[in-house]
């Protein structure tokens, strides 16, 4: 019997270890299996585990779908982060990705070469911080290399050229990164950047393409603006975000193969949009007078609150103990807000508390997985970026979209942000007619956002295109 066209490619995702990413490709193979296609996950044993452990808005038995592929990586020291650091920046990671970056390419290349001998096509979709994926790839006869863009294509086009006419029009402000990143992180990032450098004489392939976590509606002309840059002359282009879910707000909160979170259960009593969400996503850490100032400020602004109070992931996160600094720190915080907020000290089913109606707007620091789930949702974002692509994230928030409110502008990003001056912010949110404007205009955004991924919408006909081409 003749083998289907798509059953004779082999897709094989290369995340980089670390939630905010391992998430994406996860959805990414998720739809694609969805397809019918042989999807493989290949990532160190802890990160896989982490994966599949947080998904989140979809089935877990859709895990069946995907082989999952430990790659064989030394266990590393796994270090708290440190939340009084100079930088915001997770140092305490980096480790972790230097020996990932190391050790990686080896089984990989294994993995490679066996599904190589097997299907007709190899197709490597990669995080863009995994060049070393992309060499391997090129080894092959039959391999094909995408790179996947975790991050705003705007964030993109403004590190491509900070002076675009596109920025400058719209008066938006690209920060360097190494103003944003840590000096160790830059350095990471150009030693191991293969399309950087260009070293090693490996004959380094540039990918067949590019594979946008974004939408149209959102980054349209950004997207057009990339299109026609010289880098992507000849490179297939597809835009096939947001990769979350989007969930019903009627849905119910359930985490694959977990019981509801009991914050659900207390979100369902309260009315429609009378709820802030708070979260600052897996990479980052207040210092403890920050956490007293958002404490008063929660408190202090009377508005009904869910808080995640987290510190970063560390880079094994099943070596975190249960519990942490800030249980005993809230018990007091908790008592005195009962009935008007909750604090979440452990992991949060953040796409259902952002899809649930109650929740009428989120404090994020504007991780690219955080700002796309609120905005697919409908709700608009308190933006304070802490590092990376998140200033820039958060301009894209608040001035071209315009469904957003800067708590913390960057270059503030050293000092400890004022009770009064988070309360203006989340009570100008929540009360003004400002506020109200912003959270309609977010909500037409959301439906907006929503269409693109649905049938017949600009992400699903990408998302349709890249099936076809990667199978042709
Ligand atoms: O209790 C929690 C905490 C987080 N999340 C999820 O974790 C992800 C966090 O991702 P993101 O919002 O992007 O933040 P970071 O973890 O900080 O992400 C890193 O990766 C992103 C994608 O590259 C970048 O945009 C960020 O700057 C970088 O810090 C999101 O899917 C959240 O829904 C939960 O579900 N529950």
């Amino acid at each position: 019997m003749a083998t289907e066209p798509t059953k004779s490619v082999a897709f094989v995702a290369v995340p980089f270890p670390a939630q905010g990413h391992l998430n994406q490709l996860l959805h990414l193979s998720l739809l694609v299996a969805s397809r019918g296609l042989s999807v493989h996950y290949a990532a160190p044993a802890a990160h896989v585990r982490q994966a599949r452990s947080r998904l989140h808005g979809w089935d877990s038995d859709d895990l069946g779908s995907i082989h999952f592929h430990d790659l064989d990586v030394s266990t590393n020291e796994s270090p708290a982060p440190d939340p009084t650091a100079q930088s915001p920046f997770p140092n305490h990671l980096i480790p972790m990705w230097e020996s990932f970056n190391t050790a990686a390419s080896v089984p990989l290349a294994v993995l490679l070469r066996r599904l190589s001998a097997t299907h007709r096509r190899v197709v490597v979709v990669y995080d863009r911080l995994n060049s070393f994926a992309a060499v391997e790839a090129a080894r092959l006869e039959n391999g094909e290399a995408y790179a996947l863009q975790c991050v705003a294509i705007s964030y993109h086009l403004g590190w491509l050229d900070p002076g675009h006419q596109l920025l400058r029009g719209h008066g938006l402000e690209h920060i360097p990164i190494d103003v944003t990143m840590s000096k160790e992180f830059v350095e990471y990032i150009v030693r191991t950047t293969v399309e950087l450098n260009n070293e090693g004489g490996q004959g380094v392939a540039s990918p067949a393409g590019l594979v946008m976590n974004t939408c149209r509606e959102l980054e349209g002309e950004f997207i057009d603006a990339i299109a026609e840059h010289p880098k992507y002359k000849d490179q297939k282009l597809f835009a096939v975000g947001p990769l979350n879910p989007l969930l019903d707000a009627s849905a119910s909160a359930l985490t694959p193969g977990k019981t509801r979170h009991q914050c659900m259960d207390w979100l369902d009593a309260q009315p429609p949009a009378s709820v802030l969400y708070v979260s600052f996503g897996t990479t980052s850490s207040f210092r403890g007078e920050q956490i007293a100032e958002m404490a008063a400020a929660l408190k202090g602004s009377k508005q009904r609150f869910i808080w995640v109070l987290r510190d970063a992931d560390r880079a094994d996160i099943f070596a975190e103990s249960g519990e942490t600094q800030h249980d005993k720190l809230m018990t007091e915080f908790t008592r005195e807000t009962e009935g008007t907020g909750l604090v979440i000290t452990g992991w949060a089913p953040q796409l259902e508390i952002l899809a649930h109606g109650a929740t009428a707007a989120f404090m994020s620091h504007c991780g690219w997985n955080s700002t796309l789930e609120s905005l697919g949702h409908g709700k608009p974002i308190l933006a304070w970026p802490m590092h990376s692509d998140q200033p820039w994230d958060a301009e894209l928030i608040c001035k071209y979209l315009k469904v957003g409110l800067l708590v913390r502008p960057w270059k503030k990003h050293d000092q400890v942000v004022p009770a009064e001056a988070i309360q203006e912010v989340i009570e100008e949110a929540m009360l003004s007619e400002k506020g109200m404007a912003m959270r309609q205009r977010a909500k037409v955004l959301g439906e907006a956002v929503r269409a693109s991924v649905a049938k017949g919408g600009s992400s699903s006909k990408d998302l349709d295109d890249f099936i076809a081409y990667i199978t042709r």
